[in-house]
């Protein structure tokens, strides 16, 4: 069995963070391990407390499992502060580990920040050029490129200019800021647009956990990187059209949509 690790944080309401990556690489038929950044007391309304992992003790989860299961992919999600961005680094380079997709996440989809603001030069410094794969949204890549993104041609050449700047492959998701489900990855001097349905859910707590967790198990599978995105698109929208709807806000998706039937007996109330 292939192995995929998630670096992130924990969401206590599940939709995201290391609880939506581990449901979704188990349900993309790997092994899933994980390394939690920090603990968030959250919900479909919002993230109402952190509380973050030492650098000590994030470097004794990631030796635990480096020493012991190594794993075939990483996906790095939340990581808050520098001391914990530079523990991932040096552990990265130092057990030269391959398919590292890392979503920047900067803020939840509810609005709550995740990373704070004098840690964004250390990711881009440290952690972004060893990876092999970007996934900014919107906002978060109009940081990373310096430049607003208000039309598709924006899009595209913010993706050029992140992947030149830290020499890895980008995908800016349009998600819902802009251009529906439409996604363009930008990788050695070519771009290459994802079309996705548009699915009409507002329950979309988790969609970019989702995403780059798919692809980083696509590619510890073995499956190139635009068989991998476009498979874990595939997935994401499977997982939104089961329309699961919990919560008052904005809720977490159905990752089990395809094994639900399977279990419901068991599941069901007397
Ligand atoms: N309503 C939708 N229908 C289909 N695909 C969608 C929809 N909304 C987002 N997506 C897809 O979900 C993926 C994640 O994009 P999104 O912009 O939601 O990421 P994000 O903002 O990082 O997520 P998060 O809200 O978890 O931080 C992309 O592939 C995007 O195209
Ligand atoms: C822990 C965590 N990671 C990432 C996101 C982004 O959706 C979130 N809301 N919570």
């Amino acid at each position: 069995m292939k192995i995929a690790l998630t670096i992130a944080g924990s969401d206590s309401s599940a939709g995201a963070g290391i609880q939506a990556d581990i449901k979704t690489m188990t349900l993309n038929g790997v092994y899933a391990e994980s390394a939690i950044t920090a603990l968030t007391a959250q919900n479909t309304t919002g993230v109402y407390d952190i509380l973050e992992s030492s650098p000590e003790f994030l470097k004794a989860q990631l030796d635990a499992i480096f020493d012991d299961i190594y794993p075939d992919s990483v996906k790095i999600g939340m990581v808050s502060s520098k001391a914990l961005i530079e523990v991932i680094a040096d552990c990265l380079k130092e057990r030269k580990t391959k398919n590292i997709v890392v979503d920047p996440v900067m803020v939840a989809t509810s609005g709550s920040k995740l990373l704070l603001d004098d840690s964004i030069e250390t990711l881009m410094q440290k952690l972004l050029p060893l990876a092999d794969l970007l996934t900014p949204n919107i906002p978060e890549a109009e940081i990373l490129s310096g430049i607003e993104i208000k039309s598709i041609d924006d899009m595209e050449e913010a993706a050029k200019i992140i992947s030149e700047k830290f020499s890895c492959k980008t995908l800016i998701k349009g998600g819902h800021k802009l251009n529906d489900a439409n996604d363009y990855l930008y990788s050695e001097g070519k771009g290459v647009w994802f079309k996705g349905e548009r699915i009409d859910n507002p329950n979309t707590h988790g969609t970019g956990c989702t995403l780059s967790s798919a692809i980083a198990a696509n590619l510890s599978k073995g499956f190139s990187m635009e068989e991998a995105i476009k498979m874990a698109k595939d997935f994401l929208s499977a997982a939104l059209k089961d329309g699961l709807n919990l919560g008052k806000g904005s809720g977490p998706m159905n990752h089990a949509f395809d094994i639900k039937d399977k279990y419901k007996k068991l599941g069901e109330n007397r």
